[in-house]
């Protein structure tokens, strides 16, 4: 007996960015069916092959209504159409784009040497990701205060626009909203042992039991983020803020990783230090680590967010 799904046949890669781990479908023209069912089955953990997120790489004149966003970005000819495990899809997801920059490289779709660079279209717009030896460099664009409807009129002043209650923490907790442009809401813990009892495991990603306040409209990511100071960097004489963080993914619970969740909590931490913070950051994952780079105003109009950190090819097969 087989799998009973829409892929059944199709080759499939599997890959992870700092253990965020995803499926890969080379699919350049679009000829495949995606359907919510068959990518929230072939991402299960038990029944299917397991991953948090699925991508179909596509070329961008091939998806419908891409005509404006071509005519804007012309060089932006691969297009990562990025779904949640559970089958949503999402605006951006940064360790899948290292991950995409890796499979055009190695598929020949895209020559990519160090230092050379590959624009992509994504839900959330042109990303530009630069390969340096075995790390990529994504441009994740601006980032912007998302704060909920009924909010603080400007939230950096207080820090925070929403609270959220989570199980195993007391209380709600004040919550700053960051879009990358996907739905970020960053909270500080005190410390490792507050992070530690945070009830993530086995969620969702979805609703309950973890409660917003205002609720936000799409749905949103969660980063719980232990402050750690800061040290130079001995090469710069730079500040590098550091931070441990556990992360609650919309569409799929907790993972070992989030690139826009790391980009999210490195602006909130910019923001809630205010001038003079460091501009440079490094975000400790249960998968590992990634550096952010968020300049001396992230939330200003001209703004340019960077995410650096691996990409790594586990392997190839076929569905049964
Ligand atoms: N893991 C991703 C984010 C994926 C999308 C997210 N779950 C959402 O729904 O916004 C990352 O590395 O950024």
């Amino acid at each position: 007996m087989t799998a009973a799904w829409g892929l059944a046949g199709h080759e499939l890669i599997k890959g992870h960015g700092t253990q965020n781990d995803f499926l890969v479908l080379i699919d350049p023209d679009r000829e495949v069916e995606v359907s919510a069912g068959d990518v929230a089955a072939v991402c299960d953990r038990r029944a299917g092959v397991g991953a948090d997120g699925f991508v179909r790489v596509v070329r961008t004149a091939r998806l419908p209504g891409a005509e404006a966003f071509l005519e804007a970005v012309p060089e932006a000819e691969w297009f990562m159409d990025y779904y949640n495990a559970d089958g949503s899809v999402a605006e951006m997801c940064g360790n899948a784009s290292r991950l995409f920059a890796a499979v055009l490289d190695a598929e020949g779709l895209v020559a990519l040497s160090d230092g050379e660079s590959v624009t992509i279209g994504t839900r959330g717009g042109a990303r530009t990701v630069t390969r340096s030896g075995d790390l990529w460099t994504v441009d994740m664009g601006r980032a912007r205060l998302a704060p909920a409807d009924g909010a603080l009129a400007d939230p950096r002043e207080e820090g925070w626009d929403t609270t959220v209650t989570v199980p195993g923490l007391d209380g709600p907790r004040a919550a700053l909203s960051i879009a990358m442009p996907n739905p970020h809401a960053v909270v500080a813990l005190a410390d490792d042992d507050e992070l530690a009892a945070a009830g993530l495991a086995g969620l969702t990603g979805s609703g309950a039991p973890v409660l917003y306040d205002p609720q936000p409209p799409q749905g949103t990511n969660l980063e719980l983020v232990v402050p750690l100071g800061d040290r130079l960097d001995p090469g710069t004489g730079e500040r590098v803020g550091l931070a441990r963080m556990r992360v609650l993914e919309r569409g799929v619970g907790e993972t070992r990783s989030c690139g826009t969740g790391c980009c999210a909590a490195a602006v909130a931490l910019h923001t809630w230090e205010g001038q003079g913070a460091p501009e440079d950051y490094l975000i400790e994952v249960p998968g590992g680590q990634l550096g952010v780079h968020v300049g001396a105003d992230p939330l200003g109009q001209d703004a340019v967010v960077l995410l650096t950190g691996p990409a790594v090819i586990v392997g190839r097969f076929t569905l049964a």
